[in-house]
This record gives C-alpha cells, sequence and structure tokens, in this order.
C-alpha cells in the first residue's frame, strides 16, 4: 500500500523558484500570466498557475509529481490520470480522471474539458514487462506517445515525457554514457524510448512543440512500487530486507547500473518543466546520480540494518537488459542548462533514507 502524504519534498524557496520561473512561450494560452517580465514577486500571489495534467500517474511515480505540483501550483491544477482505479487516500488529495492513453478522442476531450497547459507523460511499459508483452508495450509506448504528441500540437501544450538510460546499448559506452551516445537498444522499451526522444524532438522542430524528455537512471522510491523495470530489484530489497532479512535477486552481483533517489528525479524533472525556453540548448538530458551493484547494496544494507542479512543471486531474462545499460550517465549539460544537482549522491546516503522511511511506514 502507498503511504500517501500531500506533503511536498521541495523546500520552499525550490517551490517558490520554480513557481517564479513559470515562464511561457509567447504563442501559450493566457490561462496564466508570463512570469518573464521583471514583475516583483507581489504580483506572483495573484497570477493563475498552468493546469498540468499527469498520464499514468498510478504507477511508480506519479504520486510523488502529483503532491510536488500541487504543492507549487495548488491541486485543482494538477490533475491525475490513469487505466486503475484510485484508492479513496489518492482521489482525497486532488482531481483524477481515468484516462487511457490508446483512446485519441478521450485524450483530447479531458485537455479541453480539465483546461490543460501542460502534460507530464508517464504512462509506458517498462523494460521487463515490455519484453513479456512486446505488442503492449509497442501499442502504449507508441501509439499512446503519438496520440498524446499529436494533441499537444493541436492545442499548444508543454509535454514532458521521461525517456530512460534504456535508450542506450553495449555500442553507447557502459561509464559516463555522454547525451549523444550510439543508441541501438534491443529491448522494445528502449526502441520505444528512441521514437518517443525523436518523434518529440521533430515536433519540436517542426511545429514549435515545447517539448521535454530527460532519460533517468533506475529510481528509487520508498512509498511506491516500481512497474516491471530491470532495475526494480533495487526497491525490492529493501521491502525484502524488512519482511525476511533476504533478498532473491534477479540480476548478477556485479551488475553496476545507474541509479537515483525519487526525489532527486521528481526535482530535477521539475526543474527542467520550469527552465525557460532561452536555457535549453537541447530537448532530451540525461541525468545521474549514484552507482552500484547488487552486491555492493547489499554490502551496505547489511552495514546500516542487519549484519545478517542474506542475499542470493539468480539472474533470470533481465540480466540481459541490464548488461546492455550504462553504469553511469554523463549529464553535464543538465547541470549546465537547469541546474540539475541531485543529493543523494551515494549509496550508504540512499540505504540511510531508504531505511529511515520505510522503517517509519
Ligand atoms: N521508474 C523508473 O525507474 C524509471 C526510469 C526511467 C524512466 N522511467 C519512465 O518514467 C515514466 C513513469 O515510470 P513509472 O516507473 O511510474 O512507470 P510504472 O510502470 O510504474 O507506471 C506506468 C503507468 O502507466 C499506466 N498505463 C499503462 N497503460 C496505459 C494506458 N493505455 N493509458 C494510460 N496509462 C497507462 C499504468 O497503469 C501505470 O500506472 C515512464 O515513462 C518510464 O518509462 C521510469
Ligand atoms: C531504468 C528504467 O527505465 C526502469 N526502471 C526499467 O528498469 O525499465
Amino acid at each position: 500500500m502507498n503511504s500517501i502524504t500531500s506533503n511536498s519534498i521541495l523546500s520552499r524557496s525550490l517551490r517558490f523558484s520554480l513557481f517564479a520561473n513559470t515562464r511561457l512561450t509567447t504563442n501559450t494560452k493566457s490561462h496564466y500570466l508570463d512570469f518573464s517580465s521583471k514583475r516583483n514577486t507581489s504580483t506572483l500571489k495573484n497570477v493563475k498557475a498552468p493546469r498540468v495534467l499527469i498520464t499514468g500517474g498510478l504507477g511508480q511515480l506519479g504520486m510523488a509529481f502529483a503532491r510536488n505540483l500541487r504543492a507549487i501550483y495548488g491541486s485543482d491544477n494538477v490533475i491525475l490520470s490513469d487505466i486503475k482505479q484510485p484508492s479513496d487516500d489518492v482521489r482525497s488529495l486532488g482531481p483524477y480522471i481515468y484516462l487511457d492513453i490508446l483512446n485519441y478522442a478521450l485524450m483530447e476531450k479531458a485537455v479541453e474539458e480539465c483546461r490543460i497547459d501542460w502534460v507530464i507523460h508517464l504512462s509506458a511499459v517498462l523494460s521487463a514487462l515490455g519484453e513479456k508483452n512486446p505488442k503492449l508495450a509497442l501499442d502504449v509506448n507508441i501509439n499512446g506517445f503519438q496520440n498524446i504528441l499529436e494533441v499537444s500540437k493541436e492545442h499548444n501544450l508543454r509535454l514532458l515525457t521521461p525517456s530512460t538510460m534504456g535508450v542506450f546499448s553495449v555500442h553507447s559506452g557502459k561509464t559516463n554514457t555522454p547525451d549523444f551516445a550510439v543508441m541501438r537498444p534491443d529491448t522494445i522499451y528502449g526502441i520505444s524510448k528512441i521514437h518517443m526522444e525523436l518523434m518529440g524532438e521533430y515536433y519540436n522542430k517542426k511545429y514549435n512543440l515545447d517539448f521535454r524528455s530527460l532519460r533517468y537512471p533506475g529510481i528509487i522510491s520508498a512509498d511506491s512500487q516500481p512497474g516491471g523495470g530491470t532495475t526494480d530489484y533495487a526497491v525490492d530489497i529493501f521491502h525484502s530486507a524488512i519482511k525476511t532479512n533476504s533478498y532473491s535477486c534477479f540480476l548478477k552481483k556485479d551488475t553496476s547500473l545507474a541509479m537515483m533517489y525519487l526525489d532527486d528525479c521528481i526535482e530535477g524533472t521539475l526543474k527542467l518543466l520550469t527552465a525557460p525556453e532561452e536555457s535549453l540548448k537541447q530537448r532530451v538530458y540525461n541525468i545521474n546520480a549514484i552507482t552500484f551493484s547488487p552486491e555492493e547494496l547489499a554490502q551496505e544494507i547489511k552495514k546500516q540494518w542487519s549484519p545478517d542479512f542474506k542475499i542470493e543471486y539468480k539472474p533470470d531474462f533481465r540480466q540481459h537488459i541490464a548488461d546492455t545499460w550504462p553504469n553511469s550517465l554523463d549529464d553535464s549539460n543538465a547541470r549546465r542548462d537547469w541546474n540539475f544537482d541531485p543529493k543523494i549522491r551515494s549509496t550508504e546516503q540512499l540505504v540511510s533514507i531508504m531505511l529511515s522511511k520505510l522503517n517509519k511506514n
């Protein structure tokens, strides 16, 4: 059960600067005023906020986005959506609508009726699930994205869609992989995410669509379950350690991968979402934070949780996927253009924050 709290992870000053940064290109609807002019702060309070639609919001990341965006722009301005039934808790925190991204008419109706200005498009089928059901992954990740891309173009929306380190491959380089590396992924997930990146860039160039994307490493969260990826072990291991003081890992002990704590993912994404157009030198950016292997993570859990913690390694089909992915990404462009700056930078910090959060639940 995800423990849903309404508190934002963002500091008050960061929330304010993200709000103040919420600037608009001239061709955007006038739901709210342009902050780019030299307004003094007293005018901020009586200015309308953007109305944000989150698709696929009931997965691992969606609620954290909703909580933090609502803390900045107000609950009624952030509409959560998915094809799952939300809990009463979720419904109590703000507007929720059923939205299947494969239904273009339904999506356009939602954008019009909810007077949407920005979309955070999270709906997707992730790597492991995608290899089990390639047709579903193709449908959701490609056809679904085409729908949201078209609706965003037709309605002048700002569209942010997360990409993944899964677009890289053995040809991209394993360490400090740059934004513009060779991309030849052999998973349906990686292929569909490259499609998303390239089509988003095409619509930006051809139709001036305000498309933004960032390549996440494996995201690690305490309050939400992962949705079927190859890095899910790094979340599952904590729940298993607390429950049984043991874990059976589906990757080999030395499989080093790029990882990130949820709060850094959210803060970084909101920085890109609100970055002034003129600061963006590209539309798709790598972000990076921590690198560890299952064995290194297990050793840190032994240190901070229990020296008797037991781990076994039983690699499955996800090992091949992980073997094609980088262990770290070069995110210097994200740092340069919109001040990406993760706080959790070590396995030790990650284990400490995860155990403290999970022990509270
Ligand atoms: N979590 C990570 O580690 C990670 C890393 C890299 C990139 N990303 C990206 O971030 C985004 C969110 O990831 P997540 O971990 O929350 O994913 P998730 O798998 O946990 O959730 C995806 C959501 O999409 C929804 N969905 C599926 N089909 C849909 C449809 N037809 N219409 C509407 N919604 C539909 C699902 O119901 C689910 O709630 C995805 O685009 C993913 O590729 C995530
Ligand atoms: C890395 C990311 O895209 C997701 N957690 C997956 O493993 O598929």
